[in-house]
């Protein structure tokens, strides 16, 4: 396994224009950027900014670092309850939630805290919660070349809660089924039993 260490990067590549966009952002409510409670918070969220999208700055081979080890093991693996945060790409709102992952291995399995890994370097970018779900999928197909992988994600969306529409109890699931979780009603089946239910958010 090799030592290459997971990239935290917490800013983003161009941090400084990062906060100069925040100063204008906060210039732009009629607010005193030298008011001192606010001196030093385009820097700061600047550097939130950069945490919530440290994910552009990962890639999958980084991420798992090798930790795909051989198992005779073919039947349904799943974990379940990732909690998750990211950012929707409409509003660059929060949505947040938690993912189940169920793959059928077919030779080899992947290292437990990986999933959540990469659940977090796709949610740390600017997403829909439909492609996330599949991205994380996609990924652990071609890192584990299983059977079949299928996601679940529950999340509540505060562009829908904060603003908008409004409302505050709604949430959104998202799947994405790859591989014999396509065809194979038994195998879908099996998978969405065993995903736990979604509470109604708050
Ligand atoms: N499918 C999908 N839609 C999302 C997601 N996050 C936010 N949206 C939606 O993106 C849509 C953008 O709609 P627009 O009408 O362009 O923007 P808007 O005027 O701000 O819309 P409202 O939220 O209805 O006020 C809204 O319906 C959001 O609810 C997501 O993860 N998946
Ligand atoms: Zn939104």
């Amino acid at each position: 396994m090799s030592n290459t260490p997971i990239i935290t990067s917490e800013t983003t590549p161009n941090h400084q224009q990062s906060i100069e966009s925040y100063r204008q952002l906060i210039a732009s409510t009629g607010e005193s950027l030298l008011r001192p409670g606010l001196v030093d918070t385009p820097m700061r969220a600047a550097k939130a900014f950069g945490h919530l999208t440290q994910g552009y700055q990962q890639n999958l081979d980084e991420v798992v670092n090798d930790a795909v080890f051989p198992s005779t093991n073919r039947e349904l693996v799943l974990v379940q309850n990732i909690e998750f945060y990211s950012l929707c790409e409409h509003h660059m709102l929060p949505f947040h939630g938690i993912a189940h992952i169920g793959y059928l291995p077919d030779g080899q399995v992947l290292g437990l805290s990986k999933f959540a890994r990469i659940v977090d370097m796709f949610a740390r970018r600017l997403q829909i919660q439909e492609n996330l779900s599949e991205q994380v999928a996609q990924a652990i197909m071609d890192v584990t070349g299983c059977r079949g992988v299928a996601v679940v994600m529950d999340a509540s969306h505060m562009c829908m809660m904060m603003r908008g529409v409004s409302k505050q109890h709604s949430t959104t699931r998202s799947t994405a089924m790859l591989g014999e979780y396509m065809h194979d009603n038994q195998a879908r089946n099996e998978f969405l039993n065993a995903v736990p239910k979604r509470q109604p958010a708050f």
